[in-house]
């Protein structure tokens, strides 16, 4: 068969010397759409109560389908709490399956993944069991500052001790509409060999795990709001050469694919989000201006990892 998104084994090799690398009271978290359920320390530094002085974490209940909603402190809370949810959910799931399967996005979210290459989640997860993916990547080379995967690379694949040929990135030399083919077949293979899990509702391929960001526009992986590719309702992976954040040329998961994952975690931080946030987690519906965040709706859990900037708004 010829698919080459595997070929990234030789790209890791390659990149492991990048030639150029760049290198409460809980009054702000009640509003008329969501209630705190447990808080362990107020959002407000200045008004502590004693007894919730532990961690630095609260809990917001958003409207049902909207999942788990957990708000911390700091982003540094955030990347501690949210290392353990990974390390827990790759546990389980490797006691279960030969293989754990994990999809990341780029942007901000790949830094908020730095607790997990520290102790203990660097020795204790089962890192060979893990396979790698793309919910989207520009199409760049791989050493190219816009990639993806150079960026999850250097920030977080080059410090783990996972196999390489477990990493699946897409094949940089092909156009967009090649790469996204490419990645497809890829997928599709990994699936027939059960490596990837499938929907039994929808046939569709059904990660163990999305870890992603979301654009202040609300964008998710490379679906942006307004743009056809957010109806995609065939493809697994579908290619945008008119992207409105550069580079324009980009390959991306559908959103049906998305939404057949087990579980998808959003991990929104900074006040720049904030407003594209408080339009996911309401439920406010507007047909014609829908954000593609808010067709989030996972078979399995849906999992918000927020810092208290990013839900400021809320
Ligand atoms: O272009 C992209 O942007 C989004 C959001 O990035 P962030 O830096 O604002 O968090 C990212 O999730 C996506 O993978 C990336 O291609």
């Amino acid at each position: 068969m010829a698919f080459s998104c595997r070929a990234v084994s030789s790209n890791l090799r390659t990149l492991q010397n990048p030639s150029s690398p760049q290198s409460l009271p809980y009054t702000p978290l009640t509003s008329r759409f969501f209630t705190v359920k447990h808080a362990f320390t107020s959002l407000r530094s200045n008004s502590i109560p004693q007894k919730f002085t532990k961690a630095s974490m609260a809990e917001i209940t958003a409207p049902k389908y909207k999942g788990n909603v957990k708000v911390f402190d700091t982003e540094e809370d955030l990347a501690v709490s949210l290392a353990k949810y990974t390390a827990d959910l790759s546990s389980k799931i490797s006691q279960e399956r030969d293989s754990f399967t994990v999809v990341i996005s780029g942007g901000s979210l790949v830094k908020s993944l730095r607790k997990l290459v520290e102790a203990p989640y660097i020795d204790s997860v089962d890192w060979s069991k893990w396979r790698v993916f793309w919910v989207d990547e520009r199409v760049v080379p791989k050493d190219h500052p816009d990639s993806n995967y150079l960026l999850a690379y250097t920030e977080f694949l080059s410090k783990i001790p996972i196999p390489a040929g477990n990493v699946y990135s897409i094949n940089d030399a092909l156009s967009a509409e090649g790469a996204a083919d490419d990645y497809e077949t890829c997928i599709k293979h990994l699936v027939k060999t059960q490596i990837i899990d499938q929907s039994k509702a929808t046939g569709f391929p059904k990660f163990d795990l999305m870890l992603m960001g979301i654009g202040p526009d609300g964008h998710i992986a490379s679906l942006f709001p307004g743009h056809p590719l957010v109806q995609e309702k065939e493809k697994w992976v579908c290619s945008i050469k008119d992207s409105p954040k550069p580079p324009p040329e980009r390959i991306s998961f559908s959103l049906p694919v998305i939404n057949a994952s087990a579980n998808i975690a959003l991990v929104v931080a900074g006040a720049g989000k904030a407003t594209a946030l408080r339009t996911a987690l309401s439920d406010e519906s507007n047909d014609v201006d829908v954000l593609p965040v808010q067709l989030v709706a996972p078979e399995g859990e849906l999992s918000w990892f927020l810092d208290k900037e990013a839900a400021s708004k809320l």
